[in-house]
């Protein structure tokens, strides 16, 4: 049986699970194949990882060594951040070793120089583990979907946001807490601050607008909002208004643009997605042929993620000798046909919003706030006092109709300006999920 020789870079949790998908299913991974997958040259910072791991393996202490031996066909790489592991990557594909690698930051902000250079050197760059950890959601979007115009994403897809809130909500848990036990786990980035403050979910969207629309990968357009500065009041409150609050990744493609965001959002409490929980991710794609699907399972995690790693080295395995043509299109759609797009400023975008105003508690303050609404255009679709706090002030939890973000801002502005309110009106959008 002939034999696909791997060079892995870093035995941290994704690569350990890597070699140990290997390990106990290789026969089983041959038998589907017709071809044994074996890792030949690994390399990582803390040697005693290659001697647990990979004992069979060459233990190479420089990458760039790595990346260029002729006994590596596929180069692995799971260093992870945009330093060394770029410059590995870009050296790999001169040296005409086709890719797999699970670093979205890498794609999203360098992939179009690293799918170009690629391309020059006719060698395949696959990256299911990037998005969404083991679901295999860049296949959906790249081939399961391809009959389609797709026109939204929306996606719960940064595992330790949602144990984060998953905990806050179910267990009353403090943020600090899970977050360390999401950080124990193997679920959090090497910083986290990527993970809280929406980075990593803006890398993941931002990876599958491209897909979706033919763009070129563009994470400086994407709006980023994490979830470190949310309240557990507004949790609580959402909850009794029957609605969850997810950090979601969204784009879709409008008359304007394409809108790519991420943000905090309030779900109706009976959608499948606000009922997604714990490191579980779940994408929701609507397209116009095939009408909504989604798609759901572990976002994170050693061996979760490590399986989408070894289906891409299957699949590469396949088409290792497929002309370039017969191959899969690195961003879904042929590389002439990638087009630059316009993308949606936040003012511009449409939704519903959840406002928080903490106000005197006095008359004709509900009267005041409902008049600036309206004078920029912004409809109420619920008022609730929700509390009357010691101090005579209220906290009053507003719903809106859809309307573009920025009238809901200039009523905000209007609103703060008066006296009777004390505090910075707390805003989070909500998201229907219509198309
Ligand atoms: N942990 C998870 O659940 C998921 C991680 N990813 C991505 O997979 C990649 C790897 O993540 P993890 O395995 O969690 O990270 P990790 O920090 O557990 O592992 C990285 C390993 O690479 C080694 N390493 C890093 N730079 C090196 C260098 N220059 N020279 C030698 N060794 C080096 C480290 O010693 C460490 O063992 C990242 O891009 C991450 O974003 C993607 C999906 C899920
Ligand atoms: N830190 C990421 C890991 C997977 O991409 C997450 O929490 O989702
Ligand atoms: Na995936």
């Amino acid at each position: 049986m002939q034999t696909i020789n791997i060079g892995l870079l870093g035995l941290g949790t994704v690569g350990s699970g890597v070699a140990q998908v290997l390990r106990d299913n290789g026969a089983e991974i041959a038998r589907r194949l017709g071809r044994e997958v074996r890792i030949s040259a690994v390399c990582d910072s803390r040697a005693e990882r290659a001697a647990q791991w990979c004992p069979q393996a060459t233990l190479v202490a420089n990458p760039m060594e790595l990346v260029q031996r002729d006994d590596v066909d596929i180069v692995v790489e799971l260093f992870g951040g945009t330093g060394v592991a770029k410059d590995v990557v870009l050296k790999a594909i001169e040296s005409g070793k086709h890719i797999v690698t699970a670093n979205k930051k890498l794609l999203a902000e360098y992939g179009n120089e690293i799918f170009a250079l690629a391309g020059k050197h006719n060698v395949m760059v696959q990256f299911e583990a990037s998005v969404a950890g083991g679901i295999p959601v860049i296949k959906a979007l790249r081939e399961g979907l391809a009959a389609n115009k797709i026109q939204s994403i929306a996606g719960i897809i940064n595992g330790t946001s949602n144990f984060i809130l998953t905990e806050m909500r179910e267990k009353g848990s403090t943020f600090k807490d899970v977050l360390a036990e999401a950080q124990k786990l193997g679920y959090a980035e090497a910083d986290p601050t990527f993970d809280i403050e929406g980075h990593d979910a803006g890398h993941k969207i931002t990876i599958m607008s491209a897909l979706a629309f033919g763009t070129p990968v563009n994470f400086g357009a994407c709006y980023l909002e994490g979830i470190s500065q949310l309240d557990s009041r507004d949790i609580k409150y959402a909850e009794e208004l029957g609605y969850r609050i997810k950090l979601l990744g969204i784009t879709r493609k409008t008359e304007k643009g394409i809108e790519l965001r991420v943000h905090p959002t309030l779900i109706p409490e009976s959608y499948l997605l606000a009922n997604v929980n714990g490191v579980m991710n779940a994408v929701r794609v609507n397209a116009d042929m095939v009408g909504e699907t989604l798609y759901y399972g572990a976002g994170a995690g050693s061996l979760p993620t490590a399986s989408a790693v070894v289906a891409d080295l299957v699949d590469i395995c396949r088409l290792i000798s497929a002309d370039r043509e017969n191959r899969v299109p690195y961003l879904a759609f042929q590389p002439s046909d990638v087009q630059q797009a316009n993308f949606v400023s936040m003012d511009e975008i449409s939704s519903s919003y959840y406002l928080r105003v903490r106000a005197d508690d006095q008359a004709g303050v509900l009267g005041t706030i409902a008049t600036l609404l309206a004078r920029e255009g912004v409809s109420i679709e619920a008022l609730i006092q929700k509390a009357v706090l010691d101090n005579h002030q209220a906290e009053i939890v507003i719903l809106t109709h859809h309307t573009i973000e920025k009238n809901v801002k200039n009523a905000i502005e209007a609103i703060e300006s008066q006296e009777c309110v004390r505090e910075p009106i707390i805003l989070i959008r909500m998201e229907s999920l219509n198309g």
